[in-house]
């Protein structure tokens, strides 16, 4: 099946001053795939993301997303993505399910708030306020606000940062599900063996270059084929799979 690509980066550059952050990079992202951007602190990740949200004006490059010019049609590229809002966007005295009413409001659209609080298992919550919620549920929440305007494609910048091996693992199985919906997710994470299970494919950006595209089994493989041996004989199991043998993979009380 030939790939169809939902955004185009090409030639992005992004100058804070005289710092160059991003240096002329390039990418596809493939509609209904789950892309993952990947490398150390200040590589550029989220510069890059959140020019691609409409949220930061690059230096200079071009960007389309679903078939919108970032310089000419960013409302219409609005319009069709969800983002993840930083915590202060969230009202303090509203629960969880006014402010899925108040964002609702906010596209113009009439979305029941517990039909998305059920996409994130947080029904048992709807009255809950935001900063009662568990870091797990909180980042749930912050996912199920990505989905209201039924977006083409959702951004998660960092999206299981601080997770116990439940909540994430949780957490991929809801970006799986929202991914064989149809809708295309862009993440970033420090976690290599997160993006290695849950990236169909991820891109390395280190000092505002990318520095390879690919699937993790395919980079895999190439470094292995190049004579690359681990130092250690591999266990056939590691201490989070013991963690989670010990302690259950269900959802947590939280
Ligand atoms: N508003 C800004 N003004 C000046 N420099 C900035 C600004 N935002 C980011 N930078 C710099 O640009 C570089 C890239 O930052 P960015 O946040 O995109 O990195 P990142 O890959 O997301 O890092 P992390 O993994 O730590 O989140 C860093 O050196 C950062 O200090």
């Amino acid at each position: 099946m030939v790939k169809q690509s939902i955004i185009t980066v090409k030639d992005l550059v992004k100058n804070y001053g005289d710092f160059n952050a991003v240096k002329g990079i390039s990418f596809e992202v493939y509609e209904s795939e789950i892309f993952g951007l990947l490398g150390p602190n200040g590589a550029g990740k989220t510069t890059t993301l959140e020019i691609i949200e409409t949220l930061r004006e690059k230096t200079s490059g071009e960007i389309i997303v679903d078939g919108f010019n970032i310089d000419t049609d960013a409302a219409s590229i609005k319009k069709r993505i969800g983002v993840q809002l930083q915590a202060a966007g969230y009202y303090p005295n509203l629960n969880l399910s006014e402010l899925i009413e108040l964002f609702s409001g906010l596209y113009g659209i009439d979305r029941s708030p517990l039909e998305m609080l059920e996409k994130v298992a947080l029904t048992d919550k709807a009255k809950a306020k935001y900063k009662d919620l568990s870091g797990g549920q909180k980042q749930r929440f912050s996912i199920a606000t990505t989905l209201i305007n039924n977006p083409r494609i959702v951004f998660l910048d960092e999206p299981t940062t601080g997770l116990d091996p439940q909540a994430r693992r949780n957490l991929w199985d809801l970006i799986r599900e929202i991914r064989d919906q149809g809708t295309t997710v862009v993440l970033t994470t420090h976690y290599m063996d997160e993006a290695e299970v849950l990236c169909d494919r991820v891109a390395f950006v280190d000092g505002g270059n990318i520095i390879g595209v690919d699937t993790p089994d395919a980079f895999i493989d190439k470094l292995v084929a190049s004579g690359f041996e681990r130092p250690k004989q591999v266990k056939l199991a590691n201490l989070e799979d013991v963690f989670i043998n010990m302690t259950g993979k269900e959802w947590r009380a939280e």
